[in-house]
């Protein structure tokens, strides 16, 4: 049986590290988030992008995807809230997110991590060595309740998450040969 993927490209962070919104800077001449939109489309059978009030124009104005804000409850409380918000629009079984600033990401890797769907698991993480890759992972929708009491509690970690979910953890050797794929953008140093 086929099992629905909703793409999730979190974009809801301030960017305060970057000093203006990442996920518009430009890689190789494209906007950082339609990297994350490249990774995800060959997968998913729905995509988002879960932003904030203050980039919804600038999306709308470079996208026809549908840009979600975080519930209202939970804006601005982070990557989970972004998630959870998906896992409310969306009846897919599985939302796989992607940070809007990783734009080396590419559609082979995330192919690879969705082939490693199993029921038996909530979630579906890469792993490096003992670190997780929370922010390049699949949800299933069973865990919108979990979510939901974290981010009642104040509990905005996705480790807190991953500490509550069956996890199946996927070597990250096995998603990718060329480790640059897995490289984050979060200041301007790390940039240029
Ligand atoms: N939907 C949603 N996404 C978020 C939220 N906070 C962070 N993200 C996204 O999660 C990913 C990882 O977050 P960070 O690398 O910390 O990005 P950031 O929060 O914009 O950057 P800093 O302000 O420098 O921490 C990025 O793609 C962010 O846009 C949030 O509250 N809601
Ligand atoms: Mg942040």
């Amino acid at each position: 049986m086929k099992r629905a993927i909703a793409g999730a490209v979190l974009a809801g962070g301030q960017s305060r590290r970057f000093g203006r919104p990442k996920a518009f800077a430009l890689h190789e001449g494209a906007p950082f988030f339609t990297w994350s939109v490249a990774a995800l489309d060959p997968i998913a059978d729905e995509l988002y992008i879960v932003s904030h009030p203050s980039l919804v124009d600038e999306f709308r104005r470079q996208t026809d995807i549908p840009v979600l804000l975080d519930v209202e409850r939970c804006r601005g409380c982070g990557p989970l809230a972004g998630l959870y918000t998906v896992m409310e629009q969306s009846r897919a079984d599985w939302v796989f997110v992607l940070p809007c600033d990783m734009p080396y990401m590419r559609r082979e890797v995330t192919e690879r991590l969705a082939s490693y769907i199993d029921p038996m698991f909530d979630a579906i993480v890469p792993l490096h060595g003992v670190r997780p890759e929370p922010l390049v992972a699949l949800y299933h929708r069973r865990l919108r309740s979990v979510i939901a009491e974290l981010l009642d509690a104040g509990e905005r970690r996705m480790i807190s998450l991953l500490d509550r979910a069956r996890v199946r953890y996927v070597d990250a050797q096995q998603l990718a040969a060329d480790e640059t794929v897995w490289r984050n953008v979060n200041t301007e140093g790390e940039y240029r």
